[in-house]
């Protein structure tokens, strides 16, 4: 028998405009130059992606290779221009910096509000809740606007209302490069407990030594294409090698224009 799914990305594709000039003094002069004003920009390029329950991936890729855009995609937060997402089970996602805690409430009324927005009712919050504060470690700033929270103790709370709700597909971008290491250490911790009782994730993150630890599957994106589906050691070293050709082609000294074109 197949794998359940929890996840199928089906030919996505996304767009974005890109404006070149923001003032009207700015596309004034444009226009006169006859220049573009905007353009369009192919973020995903018909990537399709399925992920059985239970399995962690990683989304890997240089920037700007669309692994934001496309854990938005997989989250409801955006929708593609192209193609279709079908998720199962109940998502969270940690999507950007402290997304879905609102600047002026305090931890305590955002561990409510955000529980609600990721699919807890009072009665499982109000359970939970203790083990909550008591994860995020942010002590007596519970009843302080999130607003005077340093960055750190911010991902905590956003992290740990997140995995409290016991998501059966959990969607994290980035938020491990943020907070103290033995944060870190305690999220990595939980994530692998979070693994092992056979829920799917999705990752994002630019530490290789991070994602080997974490994830069995990478999926690398290459300027919105899928170059490399498969283990996560292979999809690891084709960014490390990936990162190295960036770096020597910015590093690599200019021809001179007598060879150019040769
Ligand atoms: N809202 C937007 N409007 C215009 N362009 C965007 C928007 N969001 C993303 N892009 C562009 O789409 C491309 C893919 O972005 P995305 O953030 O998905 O890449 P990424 O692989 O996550 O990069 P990074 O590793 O730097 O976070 C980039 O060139 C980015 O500038």
């Amino acid at each position: 028998m197949a794998a359940a799914r929890a996840v199928v990305v089906d030919g996505v594709t996304k767009r974005f405009t890109l404006r070149h000039a923001r003032s009207i003094k700015n596309m004034t002069v444009r226009a006169l130059r006859r220049e573009k004003l905007r353009d369009r920009f192919t973020a995903l390029d018909e990537v399709s992606v399925t992920i059985g329950v239970g399995e962690a991936v990683a989304l890997i890729g240089v920037n700007g290779s669309g692994k934001s855009t496309l854990l938005k995609i997989i989250s409801g937060v955006m929708p593609p221009d192209a193609g279709t997402v079908r998720v199962r089970g109940r998502v969270a996602g940690l999507i950007e910096v402290g997304a879905g805690l609102h600047p002026d409430l305090t931890g305590r009324e955002n561990v409510f509000l955000n529980g609600a927005i990721l699919g807890m009712d009072r009665a499982e919050t109000l359970r939970k809740f203790d083990s909550i504060v008591e994860f995020a470690d942010i002590g007596r700033f519970l009843d302080q606007p999130v607003r005077f929270y340093s960055s750190g103790m911010f991902m905590r709370l956003a992290f740990s209302i997140a995995v409290h709700t016991d998501p059966d597909v959990f969607l994290i971008d980035e938020v491990l490069a943020v907070g103290d290491p033995l944060f870190r250490r305690k999220c990595i911790d939980r994530l692998r407990e979070y693994r092992a009782s056979g829920r799917t994730m999705v990752i994002v993150a630019h530490d290789a030594k991070l994602l080997r630890q974490l994830c069995t599957r990478g999926v690398f994106l290459e300027d919105g294409r899928v170059l490399w589906d498969g283990d996560i050691d292979t999809a690891a070293d084709l960014l490390l090698k990936k990162r190295q050709e960036r770096r020597r082609g910015l590093t690599a000294p200019a021809r001179p224009p007598a060879e150019a074109g040769r």
